[in-house]
C-alpha cells in the first residue's frame, strides 16, 4: 500500500487517535507514524478528513479475512456472519438485508446466505421474489444481486406457498449444499439469515458453517429477551463468538410530537447486555419506511431516515468489532507528518 501523507494538526493525532491504538510511532523514522486502521469504511477517511484539514489522498482499506472457529473457509468469502434470533418474527431477515445493504453502501463486497429454510424471506425483502439463480455448468449456481448484495435462498428453488418439510439432517445437509455450491464472488462479508430457534437445526448449522461470528436480534419483550438469551447460550456452546445484541423495534418515534414511545418495554435489552456481557450494537425504531422498503424490495439506504444512518453506524460498528475481537491486525499504512 502507498504511504499516505497528512498535513495539519498532529497534536489531535497523537491524542485522540493514537489513543485507540490505531496510530502509533513509527520507530524508525522521528516524524513517522505507523496507522493500522480496523476499516474499510470511506466514512472514516472522511471524519478524519474534517478532523486534521487537507489530506492529500483518501487510503483505501479493505476488509481482512478473520479466523473463524469451525471449518474450512467457504472460498471467496472472507468472513461468514450469522444473524439469529430464538424467536420468529422479531425481525432478523429485515436486520439481515438492511445491514447488508448498509455494509454494501460503507464500501464492502456482501452477500446474503439465506438459511431459514423453513420461512426464506430473503427474495421478497431484497425485490427478487419469482427469480432463479442460473448454473454455467450444470453443477453450481451463480447467486442473484440487488442493492448491490450477491445473495441465494431455498426461497429462489422452491414456490414461496411450499415451506420446507425437512427434518434436520436433511435441512441442514440442504443448507450446507447451498452454502457451498454457491459460486459467491469474493465477498467481504456473507450474513446468514439463520432459522429462528435454538433446536438441533439451528446447533447443526452454527457447527458445521464454518462461521466467523454471530449477531443475536431481539425485540424488547421478556418473551423475546428470555429466547435470545438461549440463542446466545447456544453459540457460546458452539465456540461461535457473538458480536453483540440488535434491539429490533426498540421505540417508535411519534410524526407529530416526536416523543419516543416505548411500545414492547424498557430497558430489556440493556439488562440482557448486562447478563451476558455482550454489547447492546444498536436500537432499532419501529419504522414504517424499513417495513415498507422490506414489502417492496428496496433499498433502505436509498432513503434520508434515521434507520438507514443507524443500519450505517451499526455497519462500522460491527467491521471494527470483528477487527479487534480477532486479535489481527490490518495492514499498517505509514504516515509522515510534514
Ligand atoms: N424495525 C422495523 N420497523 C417496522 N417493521 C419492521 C421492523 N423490523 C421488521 N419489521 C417487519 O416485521 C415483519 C417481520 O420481520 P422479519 O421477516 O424480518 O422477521 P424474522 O425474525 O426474520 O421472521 P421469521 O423468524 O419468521 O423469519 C416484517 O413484516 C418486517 O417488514
Amino acid at each position: 500500500m502507498e504511504n499516505q501523507v497528512f498535513r495539519h494538526q498532529p497534536e489531535y493525532w497523537s491524542t485522540t487517535i493514537e489513543q485507540s491504538g490505531w496510530l502509533t510511532r513509527d520507530e524508525n523514522n522521528p516524524n513517522g507514524w505507523v496507522f493500522a486502521p480496523p476499516f474499510f469504511c470511506p466514512q472514516v477517511y472522511a471524519y478524519i478528513h474534517e478532523q486534521l484539514g487537507e489530506v492529500r489522498y483518501s487510503p483505501k482499506v479493505s476488509a481482512r479475512a478473520l479466523k473463524g472457529k469451525n471449518q474450512t473457509p467457504v472460498k471467496g468469502v472472507k468472513n461468514m456472519l450469522a444473524v439469529s434470533s430464538a424467536k420468529g418474527g422479531v425481525g432478523k431477515s429485515s436486520v439481515t438485508v438492511n445491514l447488508a445493504t448498509a455494509l454494501a453502501k460503507a464500501g464492502a463486497r456482501v452477500g446474503i446466505l439465506d438459511a431459514d429454510i423453513y420461512g426464506p424471506s430473503i427474495p421478497l425483502l431484497l425485490g427478487l421474489e419469482g427469480a432463479q439463480p442460473e448454473s454455467n455448468d450444470g453443477k453450481t449456481m451463480e447467486p442473484l444481486v440487488a442493492h448491490n448484495v450477491y445473495a441465494n435462498s431455498i426461497g429462489f428453488l422452491q414456490p414461496p406457498e411450499e415451506a420446507a418439510i425437512w427434518r434436520g439432517p436433511m435441512a441442514s445437509k440442504a443448507l450446507m449444499q447451498l452454502l457451498a455450491e454457491t459460486n459467491w464472488p469474493d465477498l467481504d462479508y456473507l450474513l446468514i439469515d439463520m432459522p429462528p430457534g435454538t433446536g438441533d437445526i439451528q446447533l447443526t448449522m452454527a457447527q458445521q458453517m464454518p462461521v466467523t461470528a454471530s449477531l443475536v436480534v431481539t425485540t424488547p419483550q421478556a418473551l423475546s429477551l428470555r429466547d435470545a438469551h438461549k440463542g446466545i447460550s447456544m453459540f457460546f456452546h458452539v465456540d461461535v463468538p457473538v458480536l453483540g445484541i440488535i434491539e429490533n423495534m426498540s421505540y417508535y418515534v411519534c410524526s407529530s410530537c416526536g416523543h419516543r414511545h416505548r411500545l414492547f418495554g424498557e430497558q430489556g435489552a440493556e439488562m440482557l447486555s448486562q447478563a451476558t456481557k455482550l454489547p447492546l450494537l444498536a436500537k432499532l425504531p419501529f419504522d414504517q419506511n424499513v417495513n415498507v422498503c422490506n414489502e417492496k424490495g428496496n433499498d433502505l439506504q436509498q432513503l434520508d431516515c434515521p434507520s438507514a444512518g443507524i443500519y450505517l453506524s451499526l455497519a462500522e460498528q460491527l467491521s471494527t468489532r470483528l477487527y479487534f475481537n480477532s486479535g489481527e491486525r490490518a495492514e499498517p499504512i505509514a504516515v509522515e507528518v510534514l
